[in-house]
Formats: C-alpha cells, structure tokens, sequence
C-alpha cells in the first residue's frame, strides 16, 4: 500500500527562540530536518516523502538538504498553524498514496521500529499512532501553588508520526474547525478508530532549549547501540511420489495423479519456508523439532511445524521480514495455485501476503523432478531485530 510520509515544518520555532526556526538548527553536527528527512527517506515501507515549508525558509531547506543523498525531496507551502499545513500537505500528497504518515520536523529521532509500529497498526484500524503512559503523578495549579492533584488514569503523551488512511484523514481535516492540536485530535472528532502504539521517549520533540541537549544524548545512545539485527536462512526439501490423488503444496490440496509420500502431510514447500526460518534462528530444522521417530508427527498438518518456527522467530525478538520459495516439478503446474498458497502461507506465518513469494519452476526433465520422481522446494526467509 503506497505510503507518503508529511513532514510538518512550516513552525516558527517561538519557544526555541534563536535567530531560525528550530527544525533548521544544528543537532550534533546535522540539521535537525536532515536526520528527520533520512529516517522516512530509510525506511522500507515508506514510498514517498514530502516537506510542509513556510515559504520564507526555502533557503534554509535547502542549505540544510543540499548534501543529503537522492533526488531533492518535494515540498509545499503550509499555513500559520500546524493543522493549517497538514491540511496543505494532505492536498498535495502524490497520487496513488493510500496512507499517510503525519510526523513533526522538530522529532529527528524516531525510529524504524517505531515508524514500522504505526504502520503495523494501520491494517487494523484507520489511524494509529505512538503515545507513552503518563506515569509522574499529575496536578492542577495556579499562581506557584498546587490546587488538586488529578488523575493520569488513561492519559497518554502524545507522539508523531500519526499515521492515517488517507481518505479518512482527508476527510476529517475538512470537517474541522481548526486549531486542533495534533492529527488524532481531528480523527476522534471525526469518528475515526485511531490505535495507540508504543512510542520513545527517544521521539522527543525540540521544544525549548535545553531538549538539544536531551536529543544529543539520545543520539549518542543510538549511534552506539548495537546495528539492526539481521538473519537470512535458507531451506531445501525433497519428497518422493508414492499413490495416491493429490498432494498438499505451501497449505493448499492440489488434485494430482500422484501424492508425496512423508512422515507428516508431505508438504515439501512448507518444509523448505519453516527450515528457512530455523535455518535463520541458527535453530537446526523440523526434524531437531519434531522428530520423524515419534508416531504423534505421523500424518500432522505441516502448519504445526511453520507455526512452531514463527513463534520460536517471535520469542527471540525477530520478526519475519520475507520469504520466498520456490516449487521445483513438472507437474502439478503451480501457477494457477500460487495466490492461494501465498494466502495460505501468510496467514499462517501471519505477515502481508506481499512478503510472502512462491513461485515455480520445471528442470527441464532433468533429474529426479525431471523425471517426476518426486517434488523439491528452496526457501529463504529474512528475519530483523531491531
Ligand atoms: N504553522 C505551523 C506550525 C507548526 N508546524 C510544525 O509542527 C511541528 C510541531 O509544532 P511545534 O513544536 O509547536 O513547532 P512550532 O510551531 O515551530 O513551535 P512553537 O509553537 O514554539 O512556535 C513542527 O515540526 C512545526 O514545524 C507547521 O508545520 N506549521
Ligand atoms: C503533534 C504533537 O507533536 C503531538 O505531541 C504536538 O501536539 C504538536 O506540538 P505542540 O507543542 O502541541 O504545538
């Protein structure tokens, strides 16, 4: 789903103060709209990114852009308040964009993982975005004195990005008044579910000076903390024909002249994807899991394996990123069955069917599938820790 993140940075930067607004200002060394403009330019689920400027700061923007790598980044004009300018951004998104990631310029240090968690939410609900539970204790007052204590029972601090299905954000940006203070203030007035994900406190927003000093240090942790942990396994299997009238590929019955023959359902796509899965948790294969020598694995529905392999990957903190298998016979033919096994298999592992791919090939009638002896399957599976 094409998703184009706005990144608001029209604000004047009052309660910073300083001689330029504050998103234009040096943080360790890089312009705080640069490392904002990186972390969504880096991200692999975000396929476009736009700028909401005052048009007063072009110069600034692109002083400040001018030695980022990549086409320069789009901008347009915004208004004199934040609403103001994601209603102009919401109008210029490109076309063919479906959602919509809302993100304030002046927090420079959101995450993949963050980002990926809103993005996570949004196949739920029309709107999700980050918050962290207030947890001081909370008063009322006036003058330097305190006049209640109140509850933070249910109160969460707000975060960028918002994220939004566009057609509803749009939609709720024109019904409002205006002055909201942030995007899920215009979606719950409209109507709209909107989820709340874990935020960081990492994803400050520069405000008033001293938060410089505070985003410095954050930073200082992240460029030290350990890179983004990736694994890459691969999976091969092979069954042999036996009798029978069909056989079972990536979870889906294919009528067949033939049935594979295996200790379990034989499903030779779903073995190869599950020990490509092990193969990256450095976690041996079915067989170390479900040995063959016990009579309870006899006929089992191969899902148990797969579904064995996801929650030991979710357990160890990975999430799957890909997989990809591919089928090697003459026969069945694949292609009329491969969306249903893609269905199958990503609802199964619980991932997008666009991260799961299965596809086919024949080998030229040489060797064993060749001859139609029996069907082989190759898997890769990319799984990431942040
Ligand atoms: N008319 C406005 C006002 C704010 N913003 C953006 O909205 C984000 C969050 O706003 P805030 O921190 O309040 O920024 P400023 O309005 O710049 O700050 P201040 O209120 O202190 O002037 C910032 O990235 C800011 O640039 C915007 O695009 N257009
Ligand atoms: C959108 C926002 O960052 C959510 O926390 C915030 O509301 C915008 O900034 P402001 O300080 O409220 O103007």
């Amino acid at each position: 789903m094409t998703t184009t993140a706005i990144i608001v940075a029209a604000g004047r930067g009052r309660r910073m103060g300083g001689g330029i607004p504050k998103q234009f200002m040096d943080l360790a060394g890089q312009p705080v709209i640069a490392r904002t403009l990186r972390r969504f330019i880096d991200h692999p689920e975000v396929d476009h990114v736009l700028v909401v400027l005052n048009p007063e700061d072009t110069a600034l923007f692109e002083g400040c852009t001018q030695s980022m790598q990549g086409p320069p980044v789009p901008w347009v004009a915004g208004g004199d308040s934040r609403d103001a300018s994601v209603r102009a951004g919401l109008a210029a998104v490109p076309a063919g964009t479906r959602r919509v990631l809302i993100h304030d310029a002046a927090r420079p240090l959101v995450s993949a993982a963050l980002i990926s968690r809103v993005l996570a939410a949004l196949e739920a609900t029309p709107g999700a975005a980050p918050a962290l539970a207030v947890t001081d204790a909370l008063w009322r007052g006036t003058d330097g004195r305190v006049l209640t204590a109140a509850s933070r029972e249910g109160l969460f601090r707000a975060q960028t990005p918002q994220g939004f299905r566009l057609d509803a954000i749009r939609a709720a940006h024109a019904a409002h008044p205006g002055g909201a203070a942030d995007d899920v203030e215009v979606a719950r007035a409209h109507g709209l579910d909107v989820a709340i994900v874990e935020g960081e406190e990492s994803n400050l927003k520069l405000t008033t000076p001293p938060d410089f000093s505070r985003a410095e240090r954050f930073l200082a942790e992240q460029e030290t903390a350990p890179a983004m942990d990736i694994r890459l396994g691969n999976g091969f299997d092979v069954h042999r024909f036996t009798d029978g009238d069909h056989v079972i590929l990536c979870g889906v019955e294919i009528p067949h002249a033939r049935a594979l023959l295996g200790h379990s359902d034989a499903d030779v796509g779903m073995h190869a994807v599950t020990d490509a899965i092990y193969g990256a948790l450095a976690e041996g294969d079915i067989g170390r899991h479900f040995p063959p020598s016990e009579p309870q694995w006899k006929g089992a529905a191969s899902e148990i394996f797969l579904r064995h392999a996801v929650k030991l990957a979710g357990e160890k903190g990975f999430t799957i990123s890909n997989v990809d298998c591919t089928l090697i016979c003459e026969r069945p033919k694949i292609g009329p069955h491969a969306g249903a096994m893609q269905a199958a298999m990503a609802a199964i592992m619980g991932l997008e069917p666009g991260r799961v791919s299965i596809k086919a090939t024949t080998s030229e009638r040489l060797g064993f599938t060749g001859r139609e002896e029996g069907i082989a399957a190759i898997a890769t599976a990319t799984l990431v820790k942040p």
